[in-house]
């Protein structure tokens, strides 16, 4: 027998109907699991709009949270013979409304179900979905424990709602044993990526999510196709929570013709600053002198542009406390800044761990 390991598995248990002749090297081979030992899984629901419901089946705008998540596994397909489910209600509103109060919730919600649980599935709202799996990721050691984030497009009511499709995948995804060792994913459209890179980048299509760093894996009939072995991103730095309120941090957005004393606005009621800046980290000149007159003051330098990253040979020359953000979005940038914050980093232990996504 070949020395290979599975790369291809189906979720199907009628394994005649798996398209593929799978070659698994014995030490691979997992029994088929009998029903008190299926995979053990939590959903944790947070709302969005896999749990919203609009005016009408042709509305795709408008709608409002309404679902439970008991609902919204009515509409799935039947999951008793791939995993024991529970679930637990921790917040039913669109992710724009998600507070920091809730964010810790989500937090204990992961943290305390990691022990007792093979998959975590949390179903959440795609403005914000990125920045909570962000933050998860950033916080919470899994081990090989998958944390699959989903969330939909269109409102249950809608035609060719892709909440149910979406809600079925991540269940899967999560049961399986190649999603182990891969950390924070999130699965929508049937793409799976890891939460650390992703970004919403269509406000309306179903094909919301990209990310540049490149998909997992796929999601196709019934099969989880993986393209690459189990892997963690490069450079997530783990922050210990204490449970004391995080620190505050804005982001600006740059412009043309930006007006240096923008910062003034905010420089005396935040922690630190996030500057969407408007390329790979240029700003006018004067915004620059402005940005190092403040030492005290941590700011990173992130991008508007959706791509690309700061290097940090682009930073001013006086940059003591001018970050760059590698490939870091200015949402994910505000996130690490303010973990680093909680965590009484100093400006150079800041630029350390921003190094780890080739910022710094
Ligand atoms: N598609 C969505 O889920 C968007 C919604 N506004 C939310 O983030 O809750």
């Amino acid at each position: 027998m070949p020395n290979d390991i599975m790369e291809v598995t189906t979720i199907c248990q009628d394994a005649e109907n798996s398209q593929f002749t799978v070659t698994i090297n014995e030490e691979d081979i997992t029994p088929l699991p009998v029903a008190n030992q299926l995979p053990r899984i939590k959903i944790l629901g947070t709302g969005g709009t896999i749990a919203s419901k609009g005016e009408s089946s042709s509305a795709t705008a408008g709608y409002h949270v309404d679902l439970t998540i008991q609902d919204m596994l009515d509409s799935i397909p039947d999951i008793s013979q791939i995993c024991q489910l529970e679930y637990e209600q921790l917040c039913n509103v669109d992710s724009k409304d998600l507070n920091e109060t809730q964010l810790m919730e989500i937090y204990h919600g992961v943290a305390s179900s990691l022990q007792k649980f093979d998959g975590i599935v949390i179903t959440h709202g795609t403005d914000t979905l990125s920045e909570t799996a962000f933050f998860i990721e950033a916080t919470i050691d899994s081990g090989d424990v998958p944390i699959v984030f989903v969330g939909s497009m269109r409102p249950s009511t809608s035609v060719s709602a892709d909440g149910p499709m979406n809600l079925y995948q991540a269940i899967c995804i999560a049961s399986n044993r190649k999603s182990r060792g891969r950390g924070v994913l999130v699965s929508l459209n049937d793409q799976i990526s890891a939460g650390y890179y992703i970004t919403k980048t269509n406000a309306n299509s179903l094909d919301s999510f990209n990310v540049r760093q490149g998909y997992l894996g796929n999601f196709v009939n019934n099969e989880i196709h993986y393209y690459y072995p189990p892997v963690k991103p490069q450079g997530i730095h783990k922050f210990k929570l204490n449970l004391t309120k995080l620190p505050s941090v804005c982001i600006l957005y740059g412009h043309q013709n930006l007006d240096p004393n923008f910062i003034d606005l905010v420089k005396d009621h935040y922690d630190g600053v996030v500057i969407a800046t408007l390329g790979a980290g240029s700003l006018p000149l004067e915004v620059n002198k402005k940005c190092i007159s403040l030492p005290e003051l941590p700011i990173v330098y992130s991008k508007r542009s959706m791509d690309g990253m700061i290097p940090r040979a682009n930073l001013p020359p006086n940059k003591g406390n001018i970050i760059a953000s590698g490939y870091l979005n200015p949402e994910k940038s505000r996130i690490l800044l303010q973990l680093c914050l909680l965590s009484n980093y100093s400006m150079e232990e800041i630029k350390n761990v921003f190094n780890g996504v080739y910022g710094g």
